[in-house]
């Protein structure tokens, strides 16, 4: 995440990552490696990223540090980069701002499914697709609110050289439209300059189904004259010959055979021409057989930027009661929800106070978080607190609770309870923590609760 090095004035300047990605590309073989050598395959990381924001401002949107979650996809570029799993988000429908409405001044979206928006073009290519549809289906889940929520293509001078294509996320809030997740398709370019600059291959090798036969022109220079004659020029000469193109090299075989020498270019030698003859180089047409196929490959980046995603998330789950601006609701879906379940006994009577505690340990046992409220308050009071701090369920102790065992669940956002077994109900509460089922289905399972018996 840091590095270091000697500035110019000789102090030491250091460095800050503006992105998580580069530690993933520098060590993709490593990622390779792990995963079999088997292609596509995807990493992802998250970590603090840095940007030196000229002027920071709007809360969490634009911050000088901040909580970057990237994940890097690796896919072969032949082929059109397709996705195996694309067909499972292909009738996904997103909300789409294409770069040329944006051309032409406006920002209306066209709701397509992305399946006929990779069909028809629009979105480069089935991988990038993949995880846009993967990237709403992610956002709707956190409980984003889907109308709210528009994927905006890159305009070709906005995109980065190397990008293919490019999308944020972009979600509505009070400070406008705010990119919260983008997704690009990076080509080879980070791989590639990583391994050039350290020359350390960063490729994909895979035997070949069929050996690819290539005719080529190869060139046999004799190495034992060679040094001799070119003695300290050696090196450069010998790697201009091997510089030279299929076609100079096709060219330079009919010289050789016609007038037994060619003249060569190499720049520092002598008054930058070489002259070599027949006896020191031969150029000759070969059949190489490749059983090997090596590639640079492609890469696709969802990068989501939590801190962005969870202020928007925030705005759009916050609401008040009808009729009662007081009262706040902030409607965490369950699986997202920071403390699951509120345990409400209905008075101070110590024997509620028993059943809610060996409740509430058995939802600990099942790793399901929840919160005890025995204050004084009444039970309405009660949840309404909960309500605003985003609890989506709550369960009451009551008369009825120490004369059967049964307990009421109560749901944050309609209010409605259902009232049934304590087995049941954790079972409920386990399933709508884990999002295998919401609410409707749970209150179409228990019966309903309407009174509170209070005495
Ligand atoms: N200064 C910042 N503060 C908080 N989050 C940020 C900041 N810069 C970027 N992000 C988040 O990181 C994600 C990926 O970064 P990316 O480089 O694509 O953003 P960016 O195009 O520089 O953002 P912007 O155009 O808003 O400056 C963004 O989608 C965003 O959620």
């Amino acid at each position: 995440m840091f590095q270091t090095s000697i500035g110019p004035s000789g102090g030491l300047a250091g460095y800050l990552r503006p992105e998580t990605a580069q530690g993933q590309f520098l060590t993709f073989q490593k990622l390779l490696e792990f995963n079999q050598q088997a292609m596509p395959f995807a990493s992802a990381s998250i970590g603090k990223s840095f940007r030196n924001e000229i002027s920071p401002r709007s809360g969490l949107m634009r911050v000088r540090e901040f909580l970057m979650a990237e994940i890097e996809h690796f896919v072969d570029p032949e082929g059109g980069k397709s996705h195996p799993r694309f067909v499972e988000v292909k009738d996904v429908e997103l909300a789409l701002l294409s770069r040329e409405v944006q051309l032409g001044g406006k920002t209306d979206v066209e709701k397509m499914s992305i399946g006929k928006a990779v069909s028809s073009g629009l979105v480069d290519n089935e991988t990038l697709g993949y995880f846009l549809a993967r990237i709403q289906l992610f956002l709707k889940r956190l409980g984003v609110d889907q109308s709210k929520l528009r994927f905006r293509q890159h305009m070709a001078n906005e995109m980065a050289h190397y990008a293919a294509d490019c999308w944020d996320a972009e979600l509505l809030t009070s400070y406008g439209w705010v990119e919260c997740v983008g997704c690009a398709d990076r080509s080879a370019y980070d791989l590639t300059v990583h391994a050039k600059r350290t020359g350390v291959p960063l490729v994909v090798r895979e035997t070949r189904n069929e050996p690819l036969r290539i005719e080529e022109w190869q060139i046999d220079l004799d190495k034992k004259k060679f040094g001799p004659r070119f003695k300290k020029d050696g090196k450069a000469v010998e790697a201009a010959v091997e510089a030279l193109t299929q076609e100079q090299r096709e060219i330079f075989a009919g010289e050789l055979n016609k007038d037994g020498r060619i003249v060569i270019d190499v720049p520092g030698v002598g008054n930058g021409k070489v002259e070599l003859e027949k006896d020191i180089l031969e150029i000759v047409k070969r059949t190489r057989v490749e059983n090997i196929r090596e590639y640079t490959p492609n890469v696709i980046e969802p990068s989501f930027g939590i801190g962005r995603i969870l202020y928007s998330l925030v705005e759009h789950i916050y609401w008040s009661r009808p009729g009662d601006e007081a009262r706040g609701v902030l409607s965490f879906p369950p699986p997202v929800a920071p403390t699951k379940v509120l345990l409400v006994p209905l008075s101070t009577n110590p024997e509620f106070s028993k059943l809610v505690r060996r409740f509430s340990h058995k939802l600990r046992a099942l790793g399901i978080s929840n919160r005890i409220d025995d204050t004084s308050a009444s039970i309405g009071k009660r949840y309404a607190r909960n309500d605003e701090l985003g609890t989506p369920l709550g369960v009451t102790a009551d008369f009825q609770s120490l004369k059967d065992g049964s307990f009421t669940l109560r749901d944050r956002d309609t209010m409605k309870q259902v009232r049934a077994s304590e087995e049941e109900i954790v079972a409920a509460i386990k399933s709508l923590s884990e999002g295998t089922e919401i609410w409707e289905d749970v209150a179409k399972r228990l019966p309903e609760f309407t009174e509170q018996q209070v005495d």
